[in-house]
């Protein structure tokens, strides 16, 4: 195995990459304001909104007890039937109480007379000796709204207040005179002493306030929107790397996985910190939280936006499609976000399952909210003092979201491991069980394929068939020089891809070596499975059968171990590319991912650039190539830091001939000790360019050789009649 190249270290591909992703939000202004803009204006609105609906403050007020004094409000009672009962309970009451009595032989009749004297007069309908019933005017007693409806005018005076009005319009004296006159009848017993002295007294009340319930929950949903353009915008970035395949190959060229998220971690923290300063001291030195501390304000916020950061990372390997998971994302965002709300407007929610809903963080994020207006309605604001005060005390939202965070963090992590996509390695649902997971030990697989064996035992160098009844493959022996220079061992090879309602063989049984030294092409018509073997040995995928070796390790072992990565250079059959970024950006990123030094990198990409004659296009974003200059800059890429191992699928894909000249030249020239392996369409390039040749058809090896030997054992080649 030759000496491992250059480890990047984690460190210094997240520094590349962040400045990366800052030149994306850069370039990509209108998107990087709308994330910035929405939260401000959202925020904008609700101090408006709660400007415009202040909650209702009332004081308490004491125990006070009502005048005994009072006039009454009746002139005349009247009551109905006559009896000689009623008559003396009624002329008993109207002498204590000094007004008129009428008599009406009906109710009906009373009813009547009480629409003459409406604000003067007062009915006693009874309707036995005990029972009676009070007619008064509807104006003179509490409605029962008035139960329900604001206490204000209590407050100033117990004479305006209209729950008092029972005392006031003579209501409670006249029943207590009438129990009395009862009373007295059936006892024989002088009460009137008790009733005259009749003190009534109303209870005091601590001040309190009337909540608006509308700013109350647009203030929880409004800040819960605030952050939905960054989770949206942020799994759309996310998403679309892994669509267009960028993570995987960059992960095949070295990168790691924590250098990925933290660079997009640490943009999105960054932006989360800025804006939760921004929020927080708008919103107490506003209308919004005037009496919190700016210091809490800005922790719920800012923990509500990490966890958020995390929660898009999480969603992202769910969807395939980076529209479809951002906007799920934010949708899922908001939906969180307004059930908790009905959580804390439904009073009598039980307060366990408030706390589990809290396992979603916009929920935990908006029930801090709500309980920050509760306090702030109280007088006393979110301060470190009031952290376990009322309904929901804000320490229990603010610990659960760093819990949400830690969870969303881990379970991001893990959905990454076993949905990668549809190119990365898929690891098992139990990956992390697994010893090897954690030991990564360096494994030195010596595996020694059959053919090998063949060749040191001096048989043939054929190839074994699968199946006993297909002939070997035709291989061309190579010359003595390159014996024991096998720097890939392939060993029969097999890639089934099943789809949902077809399968498909790519590769049936692969047997081959390719040399050190040598520049190998895969010839072959489309789908003929060359680009699904450079997959496999690139160790983007995963074999259905048999194995390969590289430099005597197996490569999925190096693959897992981050070996394959130092040693390969990949320009897969697509282009790697990030649209708004220069040529010379893309080389400097992938420069410090495979871990050349800052202080070679410049040279480095100037000589890439020198060689394939991407100085004048240096400055040009990628969006602004033409094809043949995207494949340029993937060759470029995939030469950068001088790797071992070079696989190139149709490298040369779209180029003019002058291009393709510069690109032959460049690997003819660094061909010696390195293993170049490259596939193409063209008989030309392969002619010219290849030491050795592999004819690969529906899957199977045809023939490997020279061309001479292709020509006369398989007749490819051009026929001249
Ligand atoms: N991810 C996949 N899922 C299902 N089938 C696939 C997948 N990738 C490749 N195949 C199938 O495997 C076969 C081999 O494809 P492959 O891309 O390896 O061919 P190729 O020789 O590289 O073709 P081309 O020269 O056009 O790139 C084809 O029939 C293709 O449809």
């Amino acid at each position: 195995m030759p000496a491992n190249r250059r480890d990047a270290g984690v460190w210094h591909q997240t520094k590349s990459l962040l400045h990366k992703n800052l030149l994306i939000k850069w370039r990509t202004k209108q998107q990087s304001l709308q994330e910035l803009i929405l939260p401000l204006v959202l925020l904008g609105l609700l101090i408006l909104i709660s400007t415009l609906n202040p909650h209702v403050y009332y004081g308490g007020f004491n125990t006070v007890t009502l005048e005994s004094d009072v006039y009454l409000s009746f002139k005349s009672l009247g009551y109905t039937p006559v009896n000689n009962i009623t008559n003396h309970i009624m002329e008993e009451v109207a002498h204590s109480l000094r007004v008129d009595l009428e008599m009406f032989s009906s109710e009906k009749e009373l009813e009547n007379a009480s629409l003459y004297e409406a604000s003067s007069f007062v009915g006693v309908v009874f309707l036995d000796g005990m029972s009676y019933q009070l007619r008064f005017p509807y104006n003179e007693l509490p409605l029962p709204s008035d139960y329900t409806e604001s206490y204000a005018s209590c407050l100033e005076d117990s004479v305006n207040c209209r729950a008092a009005n029972y005392w006031y319009s003579g209501f409670v004296r006249l029943q207590s005179y009438i129990d009395a006159a009862i009373i007295q009848m059936q006892t024989k017993q002088d009460v009137w002493q008790a009733v005259s002295g009749l003190q009534v007294v109303m209870m005091g009340q601590p001040g309190w306030v009337e909540m608006q319930k509308f700013s109350h929950a647009v203030s929880s949903i409004y800040l819960v929107l605030a952050f939905t353009p960054f989770v949206s915008f942020l799994i759309a970035n996310v998403a679309a790397e892994k669509e267009r395949r960028l993570k995987d190959t960059m992960s095949m060229m070295g990168l790691y996985d924590s250098a990925f998220w933290l660079s997009w971690g640490l943009l999105y923290a960054v932006l989360v910190t800025a804006m939760s300063i921004v929020m927080s001291i708008i919103a107490t030195c506003t209308a919004l939280f005037p009496n919190s501390d700016v210091l809490l304000i800005f922790l719920l916020i800012f923990l509500y936006g990490i966890s958020s950061i995390f929660f898009s990372f999480m969603v992202t390997p769910l969807f395939k499609k980076p529209k479809f998971a951002s906007t799920v994302g934010s949708m899922l965002t908001v939906v969180m976000g307004c059930l908790s709300l009905f959580t804390v407007l439904m009073k009598d929610f039980p307060q366990p399952l408030v706390w589990a809903l809290c396992l979603l963080s916009p929920s935990a994020f908006s029930i801090g909210i709500a309980q920050v207006v509760y306090l702030e309605a109280h007088g006393d604001g979110a301060v470190f003092s009031t952290l376990g005060s009322g309904p929901h005390p804000l320490y229990v939202p603010l610990f659960l979201l760093m819990l949400d965070s830690a969870l969303y963090l881990l379970l991001a992590l893990y959905l990454d491991q076993v949905l990668p996509g549809e190119f990365g390695m898929r690891r098992s649902l139990l990956y992390f069980l697994k010893p090897s997971y954690w030991s990564r030990r360096k494994k030195r697989y010596m595996e020694v394929s059959s053919v090998c064996e063949r060749e040191l035992n001096g048989g043939p160098v054929l190839s074994t068939p699968v199946d006993p009844a297909r002939p070997a493959e035709p291989i061309e022996s190579v010359s003595p020089e390159f014996r024991g220079r096998e720097a890939i061992r392939i060993s029969n090879l097999r890639k089934v891809y099943k789809e949902k309602y077809s399968t498909v063989e790519a590769l049936r049984g692969l047997t081959f070596d390719i040399y050190e030294g040598q520049i190998t092409a895969l010839l072959g018509h489309s789908g003929a499975g060359k680009s699904t073997l450079m997959n496999i040995l690139c160790g983007i995928c995963l074999p259905t059968e048999g194995s390969a070796s590289i430099y005597g390790s197996s490569v999925w072992d190096m693959a897992e171990g981050a070996e394959l990565r130092q040693l390969v250079g990949i320009c897969p059959q697509f282009n790697i590319m990030f649209d708004v970024l220069t040529v010379e950006e893309h080389l400097h990123i992938f420069a410090a991912i495979k871990g050349i030094p800052a202080a070679e990198t410049a040279s480095e990409v100037s000589k890439v650039m020198k060689d394939l004659d991407l100085e004048k296009i240096m400055g040009a974003q990628a969006r602004n190539l033409s094809g043949g200059q995207k494949r340029k800059l993937c060759v470029g890429i995939a030469i950068l830091g001088d790797p071992k191992v070079l696989f190139l699928d149709e490298p040369t894909a779209g180029m003019d001939p002058c291009s393709r000249h510069q690109v032959w030249t460049l690997l003819k020239s660094r061909r010696a000790g390195r293993v170049t392996v490259l596939s193409t369409h063209y008989m030309d390039e392969a002619d010219i360019l290849a030491d050795r040749k592999a004819v690969i058809s529906q899957g199977q090896l045809k023939c490997v050789g020279s061309s001479l030997y292709l020509k006369t054992k398989c007749g490819v080649g051009y026929h001249l009649r």
